[in-house]
């Protein structure tokens, strides 16, 4: 079994099982500030048990491709959700869970302007921008108590995008 995964565009539908996409396709749901802003109204399910749910602002390092993927971890007790405040694409690496650890990974690229909001207990990457400033603002559980599980592979996977 290979363990090298292509990096595809982000989609709503393939990553329906993981979680939501959050980005301003198609048409907004309301229309309001007489007529200058356009809502896209209550598009991600934000999940939190025993505590609240937070914004927190992240700062990352840009990594490069090809990435090697060396571990997964997941929330149990609560979504995270990651809205890039600079208009750079970045790389989103999730996968089913299998039997209480990560099974195949996705490795998929947003567009400009994309966010992506992993529902509880999605095996995912660690946020990895693709560019600096790697910015951005993050919805997730504030609480007390463990919400971090980590997967370390014996052997890493290769997240790469022959583009
Ligand atoms: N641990 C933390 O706050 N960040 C990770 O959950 C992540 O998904 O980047
Ligand atoms: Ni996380």
């Amino acid at each position: 079994m290979s363990r090298v995964v292509e990096i595809r565009p982000l989609t709503a539908q393939a990553f329906a099982p993981f979680g939501d996409v959050l980005d301003v396709s198609g048409p907004p749901d309301k229309i309001i500030n007489q007529g200058l802003c356009g809502r896209y109204h209550d598009r991600a399910k934000i999940d939190v048990t025993d505590g609240k749910a937070g914004i927190s602002l992240f700062k990352a390092e840009p990594r490069n491709l090809p990435l090697q993927l060396d571990m997964m971890e997941r929330h149990p007790q609560g979504s995270q959700a990651f809205l890039p405040m600079s208009m750079d694409a970045f790389l989103v690496v999730v996968a089913p869970d299998a039997d209480g650890a990560p099974g195949q990974p996705h490795a998929f690229l947003t567009t400009p302007g994309q966010g992506v909001n992993y529902h509880r207990g999605t095996w995912h990457g660690v946020l990895t921008p693709l560019h600096a400033p790697g910015l951005f603002a993050v919805v997730d559980r504030i609480g007390v108590g463990a919400n971090l599980q980590e997967h370390w592979f014996e052997t890493a996977y290769t997240i790469t995008n022959h583009q």
